[in-house]
């Protein structure tokens, strides 16, 4: 890649921080909806936050992905602490590097979306990107859900506004609080395998570990099942049928035992970013 300009999308979350690149030609997404041009290539990276060094590996990454004279680093952050030590270790690298790097921390006011809640600076700006790469890519309504530290199931009405929604434990959060609040209940590893891995979501447990796996899988997939058409049905009369659709984490994981139709779309945030209209 030898541009002149590039983006580096930075979605900071409690468990991880995602980067994405847009390899090769940009093309113009801006606020069309429908388009579907986010489909472009990228390059993507997910660097858990609990390992040694992740700000060297995520920086470092960004150096070996881009050759360009000037990036331009979109940090979107649910988690300060980590944001601020991504933003001393990209200073830190801009001294050594020919590359020019200007970074600026998004904002839900830089998201071109109306937000209908009760306090809008307190909502996550992860939740708000999502949700406008959702809408980017797939129209509204939709329902986005965000599997990651926590669940976020959310809502995209028919005029494409952001509506709120619901905020639930991740798998892991779930899992943890069954192994610390007990003395009996061992930390599984909710993945999906083990003796029962025909379908968890159906079949009862019948031991401890199954037991267990079965309720996280059910506990977010319900809300998911339940809420999405929920929200539709709040929207009755809509003229277009409402959409649903995956990422975070554990998307992947729970993508089987989600019983609407759906779409699996890895690092939605980092794709919201990149959709931002240039300023
Ligand atoms: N290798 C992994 N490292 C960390 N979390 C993982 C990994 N594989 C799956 N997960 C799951 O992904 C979740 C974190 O998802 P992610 O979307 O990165 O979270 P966040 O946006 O909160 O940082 C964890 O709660 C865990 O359940
Ligand atoms: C709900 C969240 C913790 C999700 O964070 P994540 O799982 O992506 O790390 C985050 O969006 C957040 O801190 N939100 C602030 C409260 C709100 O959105 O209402
Ligand atoms: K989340």
């Amino acid at each position: 890649m030898s541009e002149r300009n590039c983006v580096v999308a930075v979605d900071v979350g409690n468990s991880a921080v995602k980067l994405c690149v847009r390899r090769g030609e940009e093309k113009k997404v801006g606020d069309a909806l429908g388009d579907k041009s986010v489909a472009a290539e990228l390059a993507q990276l997910s660097v858990p936050i609990c390992e040694n060094a992740w700000h060297l590996r995520a920086t470092r990454w960004v150096r070996d992905q881009v050759r360009c004279e000037h990036s331009h680093w979109l940090i979107a952050s649910v988690h300060q602490p980590a944001a601020q030590t991504l933003q001393h270790a990209i200073d830190a690298m801009s001294v050594d590097s020919d590359m020019q790097m200007t970074v600026a921390s998004v904002s839900r006011r830089d998201v071109p979306m109306n937000v209908r809640v009760d306090q809008p600076d307190r909502l996550g700006v992860d939740r708000l990107l999502s949700a406008y790469g959702a809408r980017n890519q797939f129209g509204s309504p939709v329902t986005v859900v965000d599997a990651g530290s926590a669940v976020t199931i959310d809502w995209v009405n028919d005029e494409g506004d952001f509506c709120g929604g619901a905020i639930l434990p991740g798998l892991r959060m779930q899992a943890n609080a069954l192994a610390y609040g007990t003395d009996a209940l061992p930390e599984i590893d909710w993945k999906v395998g083990g003796s029962q891995s025909e379908n968890p979501a159906t079949v009862a447990g019948t031991n401890t570990v199954d037991a267990i796996r079965l309720g996280l899988i059910t506990a977010v997939t319900a809300a998911i099942d339940r809420l999405s058409v929920a929200y539709a049905n709040s929207g009755a009369g809509s003229k277009a049928q409402s959409k649903l659709v995956l990422t975070g984490g554990d998307a992947a994981t729970i993508s089987p035992f989600v019983q609407q139709p759906h779409e699996v779309v890895p690092n939605l945030v980092c794709r919201g970013l990149l959709d931002l209209p240039r300023s």
